[in-house]
């Protein structure tokens, strides 16, 4: 189980959330949404301790998170990658390797093999030997997923992978997540767009600015008007839900809508 323990984070003096813990669930999509500036990266970043957090500390089973490195597949925001690296696909992939090869060890033979079938396992076996800033936004995602396919972690972290990408892109992320899922694997994705919360996630963790976590829990509990409106706004609450209505399964798009009044 992945366990956040009282985890706050500040940038430079400035508060962002204070004592935040949440468990996640092994074997589920875990979505976070918030509105921006909640912290959703933040979150991730100090339970990787990419930006060193001011308090507490994220364990995977008991042991500290930081100590096991090759347990974690990131797939951070595409604004945050240098695409002008002179890289090709295939190496990308490859690289996801690294974590389990240990230290002086080359990938060799087997390493480009595994790269090669995680390639075709996202439908980009004709992208190979394409520089990674010659791809549109979608199969870059899905070269970042082939590359965590390879390094076989039991933890997949994903900043907005869906942000501006393609349909067919986002179906083919969503399916190796449900395989991902199927295989007991933890899956904490960052979201933003909350028409799809209850289509994609099975838990999900609500973020608000200077709140920090103001739900976490199963969707078709914590998915609901009250949540979004403390979360982001009133409106947004209504424009979702539908004023009056209260029900998780409105935003479902379910029949057996619950009226409140
Ligand atoms: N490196 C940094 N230095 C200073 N402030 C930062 C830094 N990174 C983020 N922040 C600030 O911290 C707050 C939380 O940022 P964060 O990126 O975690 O939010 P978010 O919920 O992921 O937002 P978004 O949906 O816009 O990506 C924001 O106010 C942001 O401006």
């Amino acid at each position: 189980m992945l366990r956040v323990k009282g985890l706050s984070a500040a940038y430079e003096g400035t508060p962002i959330f204070s004592d935040v813990s949440v468990d996640f669930v092994p074997g589920k999509i875990t979505g976070i949404i918030g509105p921006n500036g909640a912290g959703k990266s933040t979150l991730i970043k100090n339970m990787l301790n990419l930006v060193k957090p001011v308090n507490g500390y994220a364990e995977l089973n008991g042991v500290p998170l930081v100590k096991q490195a090759a347990s974690v597949a990131y797939i951070e925001q595409r604004a945050e990658i240098d695409l002008t690296f002179p890289i090709d696909v295939l190496d990308v992939i490859v690289m996801g390797t690294y974590p389990k090869l240990g230290w002086f060890k080359v990938p060799g033979k087997t390493q480009r093999a595994q790269a090669k079938a995680a390639l075709s396992k996202v439908g980009l076996s004709d992208f190979a030997h394409r520089q990674i800033g010659n791809l549109s936004g979608g199969q870059l995602q899905r070269v970042f997923v082939a590359r965590a396919i390879v390094q076989e972690a039991p933890l997949v972290f994903m900043d907005e992978p869906f942000f501006g990408i393609d349909m067919q892109s986002e179906a083919e992320i969503i399916r190796i997540l449900k395989e991902w899922r199927a295989a007991g694997k933890t899956i904490v994705v960052v979201h933003h767009d909350l028409n799809k919360v209850s289509q994609y996630f099975d838990e999900l963790v609500i973020m608000s600015p200077g709140a920090g976590v103001v739900a976490h829990g199963p969707v078709a509990e914590v998915f609901t008007q009250a949540n979004i409106q403390a979360a982001f706004s009133p409106d947004l609450g209504n424009v979702l839900f539908g004023s009056g209505k209260a029900d998780s399964a409105v935003a479902a798009g379910k029949q057996e809508v619950a009226f409140n009044d």
